[in-house]
């Protein structure tokens, strides 16, 4: 990869390479805009198998996080950090350094709990810097309110493409039963959906056979299901070319990040495809708009409301998307990027006049 020709095509504003010696630490902050106000997003801790893939992974998530805060309409900028190093392996001493780093940023990178990270590691970082949310858990945590936005997604997607403004009877594939997905099963399950389920976690898998009456199927199965409804809630990278090959449903709606392998190739298959995708960034911003709102004074009326634009703004992207021939991935990313343009000409302004 070169480096700074990536940087730049994504336009990054700053790339951290966070490494100590002792403890020994690794990790990546990625700061991709902050036209809208401080970078925020999540740390992921994994064992990557190269440093490319972090990098990638960091460069990516946190551009997502750019139109994610501005799809959801939140004075934020995007960031993402990825701690390079089993999570088996994890000690207090490697969470305190990587809170000095952060800390070192001064309030420019504002983080908290993602992939394979506790709330009790996210804790031991706040030992060493105040920016960090989701310590506390006022609002009980982010992946409730994912979940409900996710669901609010999927009935958006359903009223578009299958003209309903109901669920009862559609036949729906959960990938991935965690925080987010079992969530997710449950409003589906409380709305007359019928579920098809997988998890690597065979407990996960029975426990929501036995509670909403799903499915079960085998992990590499739930791609090409005869199926209204695709919901990943797992893992990143899953619409790709061989599971897009065989998919059957006619809606992609789910929590995941950076579900497209190959964001040009894949979105573009997804219309040749006929299925309407719910871009990741905009259908998962429950998690965002609930830490946002913990940080500045919980008020559940607005979150509430904030979440519920998601409903809203996806039948703007489809609108969007249909009525100039592009994918939805596309006209999701034109919505973002004209609002940080216009934020940018706000904030421009303000500063001649004030000058
Ligand atoms: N928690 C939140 O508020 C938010 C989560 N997300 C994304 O949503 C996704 C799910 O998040 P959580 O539920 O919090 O994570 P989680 O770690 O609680 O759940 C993930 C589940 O997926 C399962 N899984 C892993 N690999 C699998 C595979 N190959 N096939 C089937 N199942 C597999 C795991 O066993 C686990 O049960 C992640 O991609 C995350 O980045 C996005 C925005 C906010
Ligand atoms: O939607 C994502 O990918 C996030 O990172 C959202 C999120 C969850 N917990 C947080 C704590 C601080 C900043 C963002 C998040």
């Amino acid at each position: 990869m070169n480096l700074f020709d990536t940087v730049q095509e994504m336009g990054h504003e700053q790339v951290l390479f966070c490494h100590g010696k002792d403890p020994d630490i690794k990790a990546i902050i990625a700061i991709h805009d902050t036209s809208l106000g401080p970078a925020m997003g999540a740390t992921r801790m994994l064992p990557y198998l190269n440093e490319e893939a972090a990098l990638k992974d960091a460069l990516r998530l946190s551009r997502g996080m750019t139109y994610k805060a501005a799809c959801a309409n939140i004075p934020v900028g995007g960031g993402k950090a990825v701690i390079i190093a089993d999570p088996a392996h994890k000690t207090e001493d490697l969470f305190r350094a990587y809170g000095r780093f952060v800390d070192r940023l001064q309030g420019r990178f504002i983080t908290g709990q993602d992939v394979n990270l506790t709330p009790e590691n996210v804790r031991t970082i706040s030992k060493e810097t105040n920016y960090v949310v989701g310590v506390e858990e006022k609002s009980g945590g982010p992946a409730p309110i994912t979940a409900q936005g996710v669901f609010l997604g999927i009935k958006a997607a359903v009223k578009f493409r299958l003209q309903s403004e109901s669920l009862e009877g559609l036949k729906v594939a959960v990938q991935g039963l965690g925080n987010v997905g079992r969530n997710v099963c449950q409003l589906l399950h409380e709305n007359g959906a019928e579920l098809f389920v997988t998890d690597i976690s065979q407990e996960k898998a029975e426990e929501v056979k036995r509670t909403f009456g799903a499915t079960v199927v085998a992990p590499d199965e739930i791609y090409s299901l005869d199926v209204d409804i695709f919901s990943p809630c797992a893992l990143g990278g899953i619409l790709n070319s061989q599971t897009l090959h065989s998919m059957k449903a006619a809606i992609i709606a789910g929590a995941a990040n950076n579900q497209l392998a190959q964001e040009e190739i894949h979105s573009q298959m997804l219309v040749e495809k006929g299925i309407l995708y719910s871009p990741d960034y905009v259908i998962n911003a429950g998690g965002l708009i609930n830490v946002y709102n913990e940080m500045i004074g919980y008020n559940e009326e607005k979150a509430f409301k904030q979440l519920h634009n998601i409903y809203d703004t996806l039948l703007e992207i489809f609108a969007r998307a249909k009525q100039q021939e592009i994918s939805t991935n596309e006209a999701a990313k034109q919505l973002a990027e004209e609002r940080i343009m216009n934020a940018r000409k706000i904030k421009n302004k303000e500063m001649i006049v004030s000058c």
